[in-house]
């Protein structure tokens, strides 16, 4: 007799998963080899940056008390002493009535405290010197980039578990590291079980299917940081099958199945949590779909036996396994974060679980509306492809109109 299927709460199922996930620890890496990776320390600006005073335009450094009242009509002519380009340090100090050629990002030189677009002037020689003729007056600090404008030295610029983007990849290159102390990626074994299914290069046969979840799950594994291992087809034995898992469980961080979850004859990784000395946290979730997503921990790793249905396997990775990847990379939001947003069209449905469904978001005047991204059944696998969010129909909602509210789940976040 199989054993009895509580019905938890998907927020409450989360919940449960919370006190299991154990960072994994931090390795250095090379600064290129970080980027997309979560910070595995806090980062500090090792300098003020900038760390001089810099030109923020190409034209002449001067001292703005000299071209007061300057003009198209009345312009100022100042000496210009000496040209800077980038990287250069100036050698002379202005002193009135002088001006300094200076490039963009070029250090400005002592006693300046302007700088003038070389729009707004003229050269030109007379007897051996070159002089600036300056047609509009500046104001002190214009086109100055001050010393520690950005921030000063010491200051926090990025926080543990934060990933590395963009901007991020620019600051550590810009305050010198070289290497980057990152979160270790978890490993993640996923297997495929089922009688039914083919290998991706194998011809169809009748009453087979290839086998799509193990590599929709590497992606989903990809995507959020981890290091998918993908694993030969779980046979639908039950002791082979539970010591192919185990044994996995000792290699890698977290284990993955899919299919073989529900109440069929062939459902096998129900008996292998009935038999395991491993925990149950939960087996049974009041969502759609996704229902019977059931994960255990065996000797502090988890064990995650998503369905089957490709469309359940894909939400019950994102509402269960991503927190999990993200958590052991010591992201500290674990959750997809949320939105608020209208109904494009009617949702039916006839019990009271929720319903996660795949959804397509978009912004029409100024107002993001969310619909369903295909045919919103658990089976149907090709509604992923246009799924941008998750859009959470409540329990107590069997019917939801068109410009209603809903709680939405993004996807493919920018962190
Ligand atoms: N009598 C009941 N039947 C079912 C129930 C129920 O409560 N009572 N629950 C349904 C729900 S809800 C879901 S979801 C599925 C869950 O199925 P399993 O997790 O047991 O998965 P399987 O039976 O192995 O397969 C289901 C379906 O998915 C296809 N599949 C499996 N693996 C893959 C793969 N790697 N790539 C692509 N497609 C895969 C498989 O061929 C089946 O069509 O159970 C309902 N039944
Ligand atoms: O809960 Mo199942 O995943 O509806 O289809
Ligand atoms: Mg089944």
């Amino acid at each position: 007799m199989r054993f009895q299927r509580e019905i938890v709460d998907v927020w409450d199922a989360q919940k449960r998963l919370e006190p299991w996930i154990r960072p994994l620890g931090t390795e250095k890496v090379k600064l290129t080899d970080s980027i997309g990776r979560y910070l595995g320390e806090n980062v500090a600006a090792t300098h003020d940056f900038p760390h001089f005073r810099r030109s923020m335009m190409d034209g002449f450094a001067v001292r703005s008390a000299d071209t007061k009242g300057a003009s198209e009509e009345c312009p100022v002519t100042l000496q210009v002493i000496e040209s800077i380009p980038c990287g250069a340090v100036p050698t002379k100090k202005l002193t009135a009535n002088t001006a300094v050629r200076i490039m963009t990002g070029a250090m400005m030189p002592e006693g300046a405290d302007s700088v003038v677009m070389i729009e707004l002037t003229e050269q030109m020689q007379k007897d051996g010197q070159t002089y600036a003729v300056v047609k509009k007056e500046t104001k002190p600090d214009e086109n100055v980039i001050p010393i520690g404008l950005e921030m000063a030295k010491g200051t926090l610029i990025l926080e543990k578990g934060r990933k590395i983007n963009p901007g991020e990849a620019a600051l550590l290159a810009a305050f010198g590291y070289d290497t980057v102390t990152v979160s270790r990626r978890p490993t993640v074994a996923i297997f495929a079980t089922g009688s039914e299914l083919l290998d991706v290069s194998e011809p169809l046969e009748p009453g087979k299917i290839r086998n799509s979840n193990s590599y929709m799950v590497a992606a989903q594994v990809l995507n959020a940081g981890g290091i998918p291992v993908l694993l030969e087809k779980v046979p639908d034995d039950v002791g082979l099958a539970k010591s192919m898992i185990l044994d996995a469980m000792e290699k890698v961080d977290l284990v993955i199945t899919t299919g073989g979850a529900s109440v069929g004859d062939y459902d096998i990784l129900v008996d292998i949590f009935e038999q395991w000395d491993g925990k149950m946290l939960f087996n049974k979730v009041a969502m759609r779909p996704g229902s019977p997503t059931t994960v255990g921990v065996w000797r502090d790793k988890f064990l995650f036996a998503l369905s089957g249905n490709p469309g359940a396997c894909f939400v019950g990775f994102e509402l269960f396994v991503r927190p999990v990847i993200w958590g052991m990379q010591g992201k500290p939001d674990i959750y997809l974060p949320s939105f608020s947003a209208f109904l494009a069209e009617d949702y039916k449905k006839k019990d009271s679980f929720y319903r996660i469904v795949r959804g397509k978001s978009e912004v029409k005047d100024g107002k993001i509306y969310v619909r369903s991204a295909g045919i919103d059944q658990s089976n149907v696998l090709s509604s992923i492809r246009d799924t941008d969010c998750l859009i959470v129909i409540p329990r107590d909602r069997n019917v939801m109109n068109a410009g209603e509210m809903v709680k939405v789940l993004r996807l493919n976040v920018p962190e």
